[in-house]
């Protein structure tokens, strides 16, 4: 095992587990706003990249950051490295390389981890109930309204990656996958890999009162992102077993498609997801 210093690290991995391996950037302007706080572009880098562990049921071990800055600004990277030293910090996860160049502000993580048996988009099967965790749609009306709602704007800056419930659930999740680009897009992954539709019931969707100020309230739930909470399947009869921040939003069909329904009619939204090409 060698970490920083070397030409590349050495990793040995332990027996009868699987490597999970990911990676993500976050891109100023695109991901976060220039002039937000280091602290939080710091969490956030990292938590995308853990959320990405818990949706596989993995647990995150060391991890690569690819730093690029337009100038060395030693307050901005001392409070950048605070951010995302307390996150590794938590969860006893070691920082074993990276590169650090100049150019427009973005931070690339890759993220390794280990788990006995990952969890996968491609598993899920018509029947099943289709369940998320905690509350969608936060971050998005925070992205839109940044003054409205502390809670809110804390979900957009600093998620919490959910390593601990995807660690409680993954033995009764029939497939997973964490919520970054919307539940249309992401539940959408789910369906169109596991060969299956969704109908799902809008109002059994947790969101926090405050968003339906919003005009656009069902757009940032549907398809806002950002919300780094888990969409996953299980067996009807495992429905007793969920943990209380989890709730049961719908079933898979074998009909193709995804249906959404507001007091049992269907709703039309025209909603795709978080596209990065979308307005090219
Ligand atoms: N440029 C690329 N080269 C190779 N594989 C890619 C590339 N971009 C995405 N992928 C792969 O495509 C799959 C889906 O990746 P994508 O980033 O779209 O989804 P995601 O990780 O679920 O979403 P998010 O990035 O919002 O967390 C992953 O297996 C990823 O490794
Ligand atoms: C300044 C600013 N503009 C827009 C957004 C919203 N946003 C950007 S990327 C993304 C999806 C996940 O990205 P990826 O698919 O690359 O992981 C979302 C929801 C934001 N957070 N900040
Ligand atoms: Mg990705």
């Amino acid at each position: 095992m060698l970490g920083i210093g070397d030409d590349a690290a050495i990793l040995k991995p332990a027996a009868n587990r699987h490597w999970v391996i990911a990676t993500d950037t976050l891109v100023s302007g695109v991901h976060f706003k220039p002039d937000d706080p280091a602290s939080t572009i710091g969490h956030k880098s990292l938590a995308v990249n853990f959320s990405d562990m818990a949706a596989m049921g993995a647990q995150p071990k060391w991890v690569l950051l690819n730093l690029t800055l337009p100038a060395v600004n030693e307050s901005w990277i001392k409070a950048f490295v605070q951010g995302f030293s307390q996150l590794l910090n938590q969860y006893d996860v070691q920082l074993i390389g990276g590169d650090t160049t100049r150019g427009p502000l973005s931070i690339g993580v890759t993220v390794l981890g280990d788990c006995e048996q990952p969890v996968r988009r491609d598993t899920a099967s018509a029947g099943e109930a289709v369940v998320v965790s905690g509350q969608l749609g936060s971050a998005a009306f925070a992205l839109h309204h940044p003054k409205a709602d502390d809670a809110c704007l804390a979900q957009l800056h600093t998620p919490q990656p959910r390593l601990e419930l995807a660690a409680s659930i993954k033995t009764m999740a029939t497939a997973m996958i964490d919520v970054s680009d919307g539940l249309l897009a992401d539940l959408g992954h789910i369906c169109e890999q596991s060969g299956v539709g969704a109908t799902i019931e809008l109002e059994r969707i947790p969101i926090k009162p405050v968003i339906q100020t919003s005009d656009d309230w069902i757009t940032h739930v549907l398809a806002g992102g950002d919300d780094y909470q888990l969409c996953f399947t299980i067996k009807a009869c495992d429905q007793h077993r969920l943990p209380a921040d989890c709730q049961v939003i719908g079933r898979l069909t074998e009909d193709r498609g995804i249906t959404v329904t507001h007091h049992q009619k269907p709703i039309h939204t025209g909603l795709t997801g978080y596209q990065h090409f979308a307005h090219e």
